[in-house]
Order: C-alpha cells, then structure tokens, then sequence
C-alpha cells in the first residue's frame, strides 16, 4: 500500500469512527432532544393526533444547516411514532426502479426518510408524487409495442425528507410535504446541554464553564458541539486534567484554530480574502471559492449561513459583503488595514 492508499484508509478509518459516535450519541425520545422546543412542541401534537386516529404521520419535511440534527428527530420521530424506519439519501436512489423496491418494503405507518432529498434524479422525484399523495405509482413495464403500465398500491406510509437547501426543492415535491420544519442554529444555553449530555455519555468530567466555553464556539450546531468536545477530552486527558474547564477549551481550541466565536481557518480565510483582495466586496461565490481552494457547494451549505447568521457577511444581488464586524473582528479597518 502506498502512502496516497494509506491516507484513504485512514480517512476512511476515521470517517467510520465519526459515524459510530454519532450513532451512540443520538437521542432516542423527543425529552432526550434538548433544543428546537417550538419544533418539538408542534411534532408532539402531530405525533399524538396521528397516533389517536391510528394514521400514517404527515409528510415532514426537515430543513436547515447540516449537523442540527435533521436524521435524529426522524429516528425520534419513527420511535415516537412506534413505526419502523427505513434509511436511505438521494445520491443513493439513482433509478425509479430503486424507489420503488424501497417503497416494496414499507409496512402500513412505517417511515421512509431521505437525507439530501433535493439530490434525487428527477424521475425519481415525479414518481414520489403520486406515492406521496395517493399511496400509488404507476410504472411502466416492458419496452416498444409489449410496454404496459402496471397500477402499484402502496401502504400509507411517512416521507421524511432532510435538505440543507430547501430553495432547490422543486415546488410540487415541496406542496407534497404537510409539515415543514425549520431546523434553527441552537442557543449556546442548549448546546452547553447537549455537551454535558455528550460527556456524561463518555463518562468524562466537565465543568459548566467548560462545557459554555465549547457551546459558544460551536456554531449554533450539536454535530460541531460533540465534535470540539471529543478533541478538548484528548487534551485534557493528555494533561492529566480531572474535569474539563475552560482553561483547556481555550488551550485546546486555540491549536485546532477555533475561535472565539467558532470560526474556523476556512471562515478566516473567507472573509480575509473578502477585505484584503476584493475590499470587502461585493463579490461572487465562484470567485471566493476558486480563490480559497474550496467547493462552492461547501461554502454555500457549510460556511456561508452561519456567517450571515452572526452578521459577517451580507448577500447582495452583486455578490457577498464583509461587514464592518468581520473587519473589526480580523482587526481590519474599512481602508484594509490590520489596526
Ligand atoms: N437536539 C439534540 N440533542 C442532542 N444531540 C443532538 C441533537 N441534535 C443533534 N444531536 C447530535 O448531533 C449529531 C448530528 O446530528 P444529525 O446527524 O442528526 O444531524 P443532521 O442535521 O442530520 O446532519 P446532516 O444533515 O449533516 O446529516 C448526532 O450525533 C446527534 O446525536
């Protein structure tokens, strides 16, 4: 294997680990879900009323950032429902075909969730409308003069559909959706929860101050929260520290380059380009993604809503702008200067 292979493996090692703390650390029950309490509130009389009537829950669309925990509540809500699950995401339903063996399964009320629902093949798309409305799809079996369209019931089943761009959803598939939930960056208050819960998973020590100290650099997001608290535990338990505090937040956040709000190498190196070579904007998306060596799709979903969010940039019609708190924040003045 050679060192190129190597780092695949690696990469791919290290991914695998990722998905399975998730999956340890998923809540399982609407109370295990700290944050989102208007969504919760509304999902607990939807749940109710639909488990009363002994009725399939409405479609759910659920949109936002990714890591706000789009996949948790559809499991939540398949456990809330007491109905089964099944998991797929769009890139991977390539053919009408593939649709269709996974509609085969659905038991009556079960659930069918679809991670990155505005990726799916258009075909695919127009025959979950039918599926969607009326429990039915037709398809069409055969080719040329032996073709026959074949009439498919199906049992009343649940889509929940996850999208970081609900923009690119086209509007027949979205009207299709009864419950659409927005999914909101979260508090630092419910973030420092989610971290204490997180640690008390591991089993590790934090005190308040710490576990705050990681929720305000987070970025509104649980997925980043477990994510800086398990590289602040490395260096707690590599310096021997009982409990984690903010003085090894801070020591261990400075190295990852994380911060004070949570932005990151990528977010500085955004905005600096903005100031430094475009003087602040306007500018393309194209352009600052060709620049800083980044996918346009990843500054879009990833990077670009949560600076707009805490007010680092604008979208105007000409382009992006930094605005004056991002240069007092890099310690810009408008002239470009570092004060
Ligand atoms: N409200 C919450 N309370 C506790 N933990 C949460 C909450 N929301 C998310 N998490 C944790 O954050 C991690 C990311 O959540 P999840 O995978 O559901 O996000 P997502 O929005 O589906 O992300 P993506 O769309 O990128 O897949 C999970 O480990 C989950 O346990």
């Amino acid at each position: 294997m050679n060192t190129e292979e190597e780092a695949i493996l690696m990469q791919q090692v290290s991914d695998l680990t990722e998905q399975s703390v998730e999956k340890t650390l998923r809540p399982q029950l609407l109370n295990e879900y700290i944050g989102q309490a208007a969504l919760k509130k509304e999902l607990r009389v939807y749940i109710k009323a639909a488990k009363t009537r002994q009725e399939s829950l409405d479609h759910v669309l659920l949109y936002g950032p990714p890591g706000l925990g789009k996949t948790t509540l559809a499991m939540i809500i398949a456990n809330e429902m007491e109905v089964g699950l099944k998991t797929t995401s769009g890139p991977a339903i390539e053919k009408t075909g593939d649709l269709l063996a996974l509609l085969n399964e659905l038991e009556p009320g079960d659930i069918l969730f679809i991670d990155e629902i505005h990726r799916l093949p258009t075909q695919v798309e127009e025959m979950l409308y039918s599926a969607m409305e009326d429990f039915f799809v037709d398809i069409v079996i055969g080719q040329g003069p032996t073709a026959h369209p074949v009439h498919f019931p199906l049992p009343p089943f649940t889509l929940i559909g996850a999208t970081t761009r609900a923009g690119m959803l086209s509007a027949p598939l979205r009207d299709r959706f009864g419950i659409m939930a927005h999914m909101e960056y979260y508090q630092a208050a419910d973030l420092k929860e989610i971290v204490r819960r997180t640690a008390n998973i591991f089993h590790t020590s934090i005190i308040e101050n710490g576990a705050y100290e990681i929720a305000l650099r987070s970025r509104g997001t649980p997925r980043i929260a477990n994510r800086l608290f398990r590289r602040v535990r490395d260096f707690a338990q590599v310096a021997s520290k009982e409990a984690i505090d903010k003085h090894i937040v801070d020591e261990a956040l400075k190295i990852l380059h994380v911060d004070k709000v949570g932005l990151d190498i990528i977010d500085v190196k955004l905005l600096t380009t903005m100031i430094v070579q475009y003087q602040g904007g306007p500018v393309g998306i194209n352009t600052l993604a060709a620049n800083i060596g980044e996918e346009v799709e990843t500054l879009e979903t990833m990077y670009e809503p949560y600076l707009m969010q805490t007010g680092f940039i604008q979208r105007t019609a000409r382009g992006r702008i930094a605005t004056d708190l991002a240069y007092r924040h890099l310690g810009y003045t408008q002239q470009n200067m570092k004060e």
